[in-house]
């Protein structure tokens, strides 16, 4: 079974309806630039939404140590996902399972990547747009992908349309959407998230 995350959660509304159609995983982004953005104090609303076993991912870009260990705490978060140049040893230091972000391009050789984060309980690929650190809705080519020994999750421009097929070419443990499934930034269409859904679990 392919897990899904849904991502760029902003407001209890949306976390309610991911949880109520099946999502194993909800993120919040914790990066003041994102359209996305929440605070802790507005996190732990959301996430006090939530009913029990759906995972609570805290995304983070280039954030200084004491924000990630303070939100991390604050929040309650289950799990750590790190979008930008955070180092392996930054990324072990919380205390939670984390979740690297790789930036898949033609020429990148993931690989390396995948050995210096050996201790990531997933990695996530998602396609690397200049400028863009996540949430981009853009794909990158999933019938490059090598083997990566570990559970993946495949990020990047999915939707109800797209979802399956590339559930079919590039196999992942999860897969993870946010601007897909959205009516505008930040906001979710509940009935596109369904779809979607339905997509995954293949109904
Ligand atoms: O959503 C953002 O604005 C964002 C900003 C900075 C770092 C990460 C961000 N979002 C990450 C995600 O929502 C997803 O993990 C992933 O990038 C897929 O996004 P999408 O292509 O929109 O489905």
């Amino acid at each position: 079974m392919v897990r899904i995350k849904i991502c760029g959660i902003t407001n209890v509304e949306d976390a309610r309806a991911a949880a109520s159609i099946g999502a194993d995983a909800v993120g919040l982004v914790f990066y003041d630039k994102s359209p996305r953005a929440v605070n802790p104090v507005r996190a732990q609303e959301i996430l006090a939404a939530l009913p029990p076993f759906v995972t609570r991912v805290g995304l983070f870009v280039n954030a200084p140590a004491a924000t990630v260990m303070a939100t991390t705490q604050q929040c309650f978060l289950d799990v750590l996902q790190f979008h930008g140049e955070e180092t392996p040893a930054f990324c072990r230091d919380f205390g939670r399972p984390y979740i690297k972000v790789l930036r898949v391009t033609a020429a990148v050789d993931l690989q390396p990547l995948v050995e210096a984060y050996h201790d990531a309980q997933g990695l996530l690929l998602d396609c690397a747009s200049p400028g863009v650190w996540g949430g981009s809705g853009r794909s990158f080519d999933w019938w490059r992908l090598p083997e990566l020994g570990k559970a993946w999750i495949l990020a990047g421009g999915l939707d109800a349309e797209n979802v399956a097929d590339a559930i079919a070419i590039a196999q992942p443990y999860a897969v993870d959407v946010s601007s897909g499934v959205e009516r505008s930034p930040g906001r979710k269409d509940h009935d596109k998230m369904a779809r979607f859904m339905a997509q995954v679990r293949g109904t």
